[in-house]
């Protein structure tokens, strides 16, 4: 399994091997025992799966909090994804600041998303099929969320303006400048 660490070295890119004949293709999507021997060492305790119609459907930017954080591993075996993760770790050298990737079932690359991090994404691509595995059970209690054009944040969404779908919670989300500090850093 290949393993980069992006601008802020806490998230990481990882792509699997994708085994290809005549028939199609096999692929070890996540394996502990080969990432552990690459430093990856995380216990994950539930997977999920999101499926959004429309191209320019934004789902984030969302974290649960302690007792409930939730490190994330994503991939998209459908369609394509601009997939962020901001850092809101209070103290940390990096905190506001965003990393991005393209995730899609052509490129097959998965990001990895710790704990202290805000996740979103913007599907670029129609009937778009998110999966990922979390490290914390789900917890609404613990649920927060920042609104996905935050001006702090600037975050350029690869969707023109007024055409992104978003759910109603998404759109009355806080800037993050109005939240206490949910996470903090180390
Ligand atoms: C996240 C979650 C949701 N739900 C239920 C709660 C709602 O009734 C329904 C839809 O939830 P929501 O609108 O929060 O789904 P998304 O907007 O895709 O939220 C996700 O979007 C961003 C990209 C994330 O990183 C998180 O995993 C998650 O917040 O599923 C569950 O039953 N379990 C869960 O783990």
């Amino acid at each position: 399994m290949k393993i980069e660490s992006l601008a802020i070295p806490e998230v990481k890119l990882i792509i699997p091997p994708k085994f290809g004949d005549a028939r199609g293709f096999f692929s070890e999507t996540w394996s502990a025992s080969k990432l552990k021997a690459q430093g990856f060492d995380e216990t994950f305790v539930q997977d999920n799966q999101s499926f959004s119609a429309a191209k320019g459907t934004i789902r984030g930017l969302h974290c649960q909090v302690a007792p409930s954080v939730q490190g994330k591993l994503v991939r998209v075996i459908r369609g394509a994804i601009w997939d962020v993760a901001v850092d809101i770790r209070k103290g940390s050298p990096t905190y506001g600041k965003w990393v991005a990737a393209e995730l899609s079932a052509e490129n097959w690359a998965q990001l990895w998303i710790p704990g202290g991090f805000l996740h979103g994404f913007c599907t670029i691509a129609p009937d778009t099929e998110v999966i990922y595995k979390v490290t914390a059970d789900y917890d609404k209690a613990a649920e927060r969320a920042v609104i996905w054009n935050d001006p702090d944040l600037a975050l350029p969404w690869p969707v023109a303006p007024g055409e992104e779908l978003l759910s109603d919670k998404d759109k009355i989300a806080p800037r993050l400048a109005t939240c206490e500090s949910w996470f903090t850093y180390p």
